[in-house]
């Protein structure tokens, strides 16, 4: 499967080195306003895959995206330290505005993955965008990162705790792409047990102390390693293309990815994640795992605050 990026710079070039390495799709495509840097990061790029998997990696326009079977939207502006991934809305939806209808116009037949920031947001005005052009457009072809990323750092933290491989604990992160996701304790599980009773077991268990350590962790990561080094890529860049992986090898994998859900906890038209079976259509399903009182109500604020954000700008 050929896939396009439009945005070439951390996360996109991530994203593709990531694909790179894990022989992710047939062959690469990278579009950025900026001619020069999506040429540099292709270039930069190819020269790997005799490491790897070898593919072609080129940079090219919108029409240089034709025949893609995933197109990644990765561009438009980071956060700064101390800035929340809300904050970038009006910005980036802007520069959505301006590249989803090239995207389709070369590309219509592509299932969009939503990067850029704010995700949930960003994948509802995608869908608003798609949806303009083409008045049925799926909304399970329009696919945002979600809570993958935020999962896959659970997954990372508890595999830390317990000591065993990240492969071995299924443990979700539903809700926003942000300060208000909600960690789903209750469904979380190593080895197939309870985590909790999986940790007793180990002796190492899930106090109220180590809990609040994790859950910090992983709600807390992003503006931690933006202080540090400006901007975060390699996690979202293997989440990328591990969603795209999905997809291309249609292997119906459950993941937590965001999509526009008809009604979530009461709030309607909201994109925000949930489990999700992901194949060669897009998402082709949804699962509502069983949650304990907090975590329903933690998941409705989520979806509450996503709408508020929806509301601002005139799309939900
Ligand atoms: N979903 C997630 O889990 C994560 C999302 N992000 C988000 O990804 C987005 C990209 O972040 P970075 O790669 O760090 O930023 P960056 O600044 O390194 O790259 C953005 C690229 O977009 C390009 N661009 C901007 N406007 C454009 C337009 N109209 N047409 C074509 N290209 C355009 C810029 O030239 C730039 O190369 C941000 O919104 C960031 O918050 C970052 C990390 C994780
Ligand atoms: C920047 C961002 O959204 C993340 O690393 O989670």
């Amino acid at each position: 499967m050929k896939i396009g990026i439009v945005g070439a710079g951390f996360v996109g070039s991530a994203a593709a080195y990531a694909m790179v390495m894990r022989g992710v799709g047939t062959e690469i495509v990278l579009v950025d306003r900026n001619d020069d840097l999506a040429v540099a990061q292709a270039e930069d790029i190819h020269h790997a895959t005799p490491f790897a998997y070898p593919m072609p990696v080129n940079a090219g326009g919108y029409d240089a995206l034709a025949n893609s079977g995933v197109v990644v939207l990765a561009a438009g502006a980071n956060q700064k330290p101390g800035e929340t991934r809300l904050e970038l809305l009006e910005r980036n939806a802007a520069v959505f505005g301006d590249i989803i209808p090239h995207v389709l116009e070369a590309a219509p037949q592509a299932i969009l993955l939503v990067a850029t920031n704010p995700v949930d947001v960003m994948t509802q005005v995608s869908l608003g965008i798609a949806r303009r052009i083409t008045p049925d457009f799926p909304a399970g072809r329009v696919i945002g990162s979600g809570t993958v990323l935020d999962t896959a750092r659970f997954r990372a933290l508890l595999a830390k705790h317990l000591g065993i491989s990240p492969k071995s604990v299924h443990a979700h992160v539903l809700g926003e792409h942000g300060d208000s996701e909600v960690l789903h304790w209750s469904g979380a599980d190593a080895g197939a047990m309870p985590v909790s009773a999986f940790a007793d077991e180990i002796r190492r268990p899930l106090t109220e102390a180590v809990r609040a350590e994790i859950d910090q962790g992983v709600r807390g990561a992003a503006g931690k390693i933006i202080k540090g080094k400006g901007a975060t890529w390699y996690g979202i860049g293997g989440a990328l293309a591990r969603i795209v992986q999905a997809i291309s090898d249609d292997e119906r994998a459950v993941m937590t990815c965001s999509i526009v859900n008809p009604e979530v906890a009461g709030v309607e038209n909201i994109a925000l994640s949930l489990p999700r079976i992901v194949g060669v259509d897009g998402v082709i399903g949804t699962i509502h795992p069983h949650m304990d009182e907090q975590e329903t109500a933690a998941l409705a604020l989520s979806a509450g605050i996503l709408k508020e954000a929806v509301m601002s700008l005139g799309v939900g």
